[in-house]
């Protein structure tokens, strides 16, 4: 028989055996958790203590427990948008588009800041007050069609959405306004102008919103390349707009995702402090005094990439932990990092942050 007539035989076997539909219904993945594994294992300066990961887990399962940790956690924190519509849905997607580098090399008086309703806001929490503050100024911030009119929504426009309280602007404000174009552009040429159009293409699959998060818009396609490793995805805004979506709707409508715990931790500059404070994440002499002395580490270097990729796998860690103690447990990566982002965030508030995050300047986080 010759190789045409082997092959042609071989097509009408997978024909008959493997319909397109079987092949084309492989689940969605985003590949986050495999690319963080092989960080790990691949990691000199970044190290996991199992002691403590251990000790992490318990307490944390004790205090999630005793701070009823869920989804209902998410609308009680200040300015979160609490309307079950597609007006939550635009301003996590516009505010998932920004989520990030807010830290400041200024002291605390004068580092970037918001006032709104009559106390400054920093962080994170700086960003949510500045589009909640333009949408009571009647500024459509939310709108995707507002970001694509470069005469109404100008620079000086947006200047004055995020306009400081103090002589600091915003970090990379450059590079938010055009996360800010480029999104318009692509849900206009792809997307009928609306997010909801991505959620209806994913099919309540979260893995698969990641990824069109990722594949559709460069300013979410936070890729790194490690060791003989060309793509580690860590994905970060990508997972932390699904896991909002989903906590702001309860997984139900807009925010119903049938995997949704396939989404790992963000991986940011938060959670490896928090991670290194409690003992779980243990770095080299020089990479301890470079985040001790708050050096610059640039966004791609090795050491960024073990910090980030060592966290998302300590966290699952802790994940298997907790449920490998309590089967029952209603607790995913998410619900574990919105933990522990919160905790640091009340220990900085109550100025224990004894050991500094790492400073890396970045879109990514
Ligand atoms: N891993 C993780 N990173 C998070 C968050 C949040 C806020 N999520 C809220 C929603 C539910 C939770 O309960 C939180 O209240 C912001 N960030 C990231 O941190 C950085 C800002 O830090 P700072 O400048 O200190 O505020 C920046 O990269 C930002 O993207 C989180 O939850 N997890």
């Amino acid at each position: 028989m010759s190789d045409s007539e082997q092959d042609d035989d071989l097509l009408d076997f997978l024909r008959q055996h493997y319909s397109k539909a079987s092949i084309a219904q492989a689940p969605p993945e985003t590949h986050v958790l495999e690319g963080a594994e092989y960080v790990y294992d691949n990691s000199i300066d970044v190290a996991l203590d199992s002691q403590s990961t251990i000790a992490a887990a318990a307490m944390i399962f004790e205090q999630m427990q005793k701070k009823e940790y869920s989804t209902k956690t998410w609308a009680s924190h200040e300015f979160h948008p609490q309307r079950k519509d597609e007006s939550t849905v635009d301003f996590i997607f516009t505010m998932d588009l920004l989520n990030f580098s807010f830290w400041s090399e200024r002291p605390a008086e004068e580092r970037f800041s918001i006032d709104y309703k009559g106390r400054t806001w920093t962080g994170y929490k700086s960003l949510v007050a500045a589009l909640q503050r333009a949408l009571e100024e009647g500024i459509p911030i939310t709108s995707s069609d507002f970001w694509q009119n470069e005469d109404e929504c100008s620079e000086e426009v947006l200047r004055h959405v995020f306009r400081s309280a103090t002589d600091e602007e915003i970090p990379l404000f450059d590079d938010r306004v055009k996360c800010l174009r480029e999104a318009g552009k692509v849900l206009h040429e792809k997307y009928q102008c609306s997010f909801t159009k991505c959620i209806e293409a994913a099919n309540r699959s979260a893995a698969a919103l990641v990824n069109i998060l990722a594949e559709n818009f460069s300013c979410f396609n936070d890729v790194v390349s490690y060791e003989n490793r060309k793509s580690v995805r860590f994905l970060k805004r990508a997972q932390i707009c699904v896991a909002d979506l989903w906590a702001a709707f309860d997984g139900k409508d807009y925010g119903e995702f049938h995997d949704i715990d396939k989404i790992t931790i963000f991986a940011d500059y938060r959670v490896p402090q928090i991670l290194n404070l409690l003992g779980c994440l243990w770095y080299s002499p020089l990479l301890q005094s470079s985040v001790n002395q708050k050096k610059m580490i640039e966004s791609g270097h090795h050491w960024e990439i073990q910090l980030r990729g060592c966290s998302i796998w300590c966290v699952e860690l802790i994940r298997r932990e907790v449920l490998r103690k309590h089967p029952e447990a209603k607790v995913n990566a998410i619900l574990i990092d919105f933990f522990l982002y919160d905790t640091i965030k009340e220990r900085e508030a109550a100025g224990q942050e004894e050991i500094p995050h790492h400073r890396t300047r970045s879109i990514w986080y």
